[in-house]
């Protein structure tokens, strides 16, 4: 796994200098290079006065499947609770991750990600499509982090290692899960996807993890945690800490805050999902801010299918009053799109569709 989805990055290199991350705990005042106006970022300003908020839905409710399908055909997103995920392994995680970001600089530079690496630390990805900076500073797991861990934590590594094991395999089991929910409220079933395979479990799937911290800020309005995106996933589940800094987009709504609930976990639908429904679910645009008085942190699981897997719009969808909207692509291909075309990813595959694939 390691090896494939790495490869894209090898081809589409990202050079973030770290060297001038600042020490975000002693600066009083923004630095120009973190304020942020709205011609930075064509999303940063409207904000919405609007009392609607993201559907909190939970799974032991026996309407689930319809309140998941309603979830993702309206906002592409949905919190939810009864997961199944022990809150003392949502606990661990998290300490995990505070003790992570709370290292000095020169301990975390030590695993630095690579320009044409995937795993490690470093500031988003997406930085390199913006002239200013975020308010930010991450850590991606791919495959085993036992070198990067025993490198950060000589005598605990294990103790760690063993977190981030269980807790991607809770959080691969309770993706699938989630999948058939959204999946099967459009009809498609276990027939109708292959690779989820025998048992359909989607044992052949891709994970990432990607650990958040968003340092207390001086002037959180004019600073930008993490920029507006979509994932680039078939779905992502996102655990926050106790700060709220998580806002959802949705048209005529605008900025949505989700707050936190203790226990509960965020779904996002992924640029690929939205691609496998044929555009059915959309792919939740959404973006994290900054706080004043306390620091935020969040660990998503990014999940996605075998990195080689043709993906395209599930035949069942398609007829001939519902053409293929996307054509058939690899996550790494995907990927590749993404590095260059950033949030123009999809409308730029569409283009690209094969007129052979349009009815
Ligand atoms: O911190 C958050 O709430 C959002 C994180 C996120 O969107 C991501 O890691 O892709
Ligand atoms: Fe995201």
């Amino acid at each position: 796994m390691h090896s494939t989805l790495s490869d894209v990055f090898i081809s589409h290199p990202i050079h973030i200098p770290l060297s001038n991350l600042p020490d975000f705990t002693s600066l009083r005042h923004l630095p120009d290079s973190y304020t942020w106006t709205p011609k930075d970022d064509l999303f940063f300003s409207a904000s919405s006065s609007s009392d609607e908020s993201l559907p909190f839905i939970d799974l032991s409710d026996p309407h689930v499947a319809t309140r998941v399908g309603h979830a993702c055909t309206t906002w592409g997103a949905f919190q939810i609770t009864n997961h199944g995920v022990p809150s003392r392994l949502l606990h661990d995680i998290e300490f995990l991750t505070g003790s992570l970001f709370r290292l000095p600089v020169h301990r975390k530079l030590k695993v630095a990600r690579k320009d044409d690496g995937i795993s490690g630390y470093g500031v988003a990805r997406i930085a390199s499509f913006f002239n200013k900076q975020m308010w930010s500073e991450g850590f991606t797991v791919v495959g085993s982090p036992f070198d990067d861990f025993h490198k950060l934590w000589p005598m605990h590594h294990l103790k760690y290692c063993e977190i981030i094991q269980e807790y991607e395999e809770h959080m691969q089991k309770l993706a699938a899960k989630l999948m058939w929910l959204a999946l099967g409220s459009i009809g498609v079933d276990e027939k109708d996807i292959e690779w989820a395979g025998t048992s359909s479990d989607f044992q052949g799937a891709q994970a990432a993890i990607q650990l958040n911290h968003y340092p207390i800020c001086p002037e959180p309005d004019r600073a930008m945690g993490l920029a507006a995106h979509t994932d680039s996933t078939l779905m992502t589940i996102l655990y926050q800490n106790d700060t709220a800094g998580l806002q959802v987009f949705r048209d005529d709504v605008g900025w949505v805050t989700v707050p936190p609930v203790p226990g509960s976990l965020v779904v996002n639908v992924g640029d690929l999902l939205h691609i496998l429904s044929n555009g059915i679910f959309p792919s939740v645009l959404h973006r994290a801010r900054v706080n004043h008085l306390r620091s935020r942190f969040s660990m998503a699981y990014l999940w996605g299918p075998p990195s080689d897997l043709m993906i395209s719009p599930i035949p069942k969808l398609v007829d001939p009053l519902h053409s293929p909207l996307y054509p058939s692509l690899t996550w790494k291909q995907y990927l590749a799109t993404k590095a260059t075309h950033f949030n123009q990813s999809l409308s730029f595959i569409r283009n690209y569709l094969p007129s052979d694939q349009i009815f």
